[in-house]
């Protein structure tokens, strides 16, 4: 017997699905949506992953998923994404997912997004600085940002590719030129000097990481990463030793994951988990949660700099409240005036990619 022809058009929209070709993959999962029933009607938010192929992007796809605030999940790179768009397309989570290839599937990826979040770009090898990869990943992050401007420029934007210290204000500078730019809704992602602080205190203490709770201030690079030991929560008191163990151990987090995998990248599973506990964050600020207080490079009066990263308060349009670092001791001070003389110059060359 002959399948009908409801059968073969059945059998051709499945055989898209699975099979998608790089032309073929918008058009594919437009026919899937058409054909579903109910699908995308969920309420929540929509998320966008840039770079959604990388060591970061995947599983922080996987992790995006999983959270019950999202209802679109739209997964782009420039390689790669259909593949990784089928894989966790088919977690039987409530998100739709959508995956966008190349540049000319940006628009489609970024429009109506109430969140984007960015992992694209080269990681570092063993012997670079965070720095070095600005050659390469400010020019990534100035396209990328354009596209958010004339896409969806009331989005929330949570910046992770490096240098952090520059891509916030290149990123800024992208949005001030197109007239789009708000501040609050520009956040760069330290959360991940957050995450080993807790951990790395946690040990010192001997306690659930989970109990634990380390600002981080500064930036995201060296020693602009500043740990404010003597703020932690549980209140508990360190020793010299200690302190300066501490302090350089979550300063070079980074560096000791880029050494020990040897030339093949850097942190990417413990920055997918801070990226979608950072981004989950964010979307409680956006439901309207009270309280939702996490660290940010964020624009901010804090310092004399332009950008600083503090505790922000987020709430439905971004980092609403910005909140001061709060007594430092000795060590402290010496560490933010070291940060803040570096970071000067980070600030400084971001700014000057877009302005030259
Ligand atoms: N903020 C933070 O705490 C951390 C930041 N990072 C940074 O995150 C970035 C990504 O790291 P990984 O995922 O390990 O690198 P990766 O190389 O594994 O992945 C990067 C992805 O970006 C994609 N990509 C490159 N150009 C693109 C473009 N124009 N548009 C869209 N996608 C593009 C690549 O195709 C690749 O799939 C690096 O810059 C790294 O330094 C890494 C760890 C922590
Ligand atoms: O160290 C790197 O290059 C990646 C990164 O930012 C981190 O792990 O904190």
């Amino acid at each position: 017997m002959q399948p009908s022809a409801e059968v073969n058009q059945r059998i051709a929209r499945i055989s898209a699905h699975l099979h998608p070709s790089n032309h073929q993959m918008e058009e594919s999962s437009i026919l899937r949506r058409a054909s579903c029933r109910a699908k995308g009607g969920a309420p929540g938010f929509k998320v966008a992953i840039l770079g959604a192929a990388g060591g970061i992007g995947q599983p922080l796809a996987v992790l995006m998923k999983m959270n019950p605030l999202v209802s679109v999940l739209h997964l782009y790179d420039v390689v790669n994404s259909p593949g990784v768009t089928a894989d966790v397309s088919h977690m039987d989570t409530g998100a739709v997912v959508r995956g966008f290839l190349g540049q000319q599937q940006l628009e489609g990826a970024l429009t109506g997004m109430d969140i984007v979040i960015i992992p694209a770009g080269i990681p570092r090898k063993p012997g670079m600085t965070r720095d070095d990869l600005f050659k390469i990943n400010a020019g990534i992050v100035r396209t990328l940002c354009e596209g958010i401007a004339k896409c969806c420029p009331n989005a929330l934007v949570n910046l992770i590719s490096n240098p952090v210290n520059s891509t916030v204000p290149i990123a800024a500078e992208v949005f001030k030129k197109a007239g789009t730019y708000d501040p609050k809704r520009l956040l760069g992602v330290t959360m991940l000097d957050v995450v080993r602080a807790n951990t790395f205190v946690a040990e010192v203490l001997g306690l659930d990481p989970r109990e634990v709770d380390v600002p981080v201030v500064g930036g995201h690079s060296g020693v602009t990463i500043l740990p404010l030991l003597s703020q932690v929560k549980p209140p508990c008191s360190f020793t010299p030793e200690e302190t300066e163990y501490l302090t350089n151990r979550i300063q070079n987090g980074g560096t000791e994951v880029v050494e020990a995998k040897a030339g093949t990248g850097s942190a990417t599973l413990s920055m997918a988990y801070a990226a979608a506990k950072f981004a989950d964050a964010c979307l409680r600020g956006l439901r309207g949660d009270a309280g939702v207080v996490e660290c940010s490079f964020v624009a901010s009066q804090v310092t004399e700099l332009p950008f600083f990263a503090s505790k922000v308060r987020l709430g439905r349009t971004g980092a609403e409240e910005i909140y001061q670092l709060g007594p430092l001791n000795e060590y402290e001070r010496v560490g933010l005036e070291k940060a803040k003389k570096e970071l000067a110059g980070s600030i400084h060359k971001g700014v000057s990619f877009i302005r030259a």
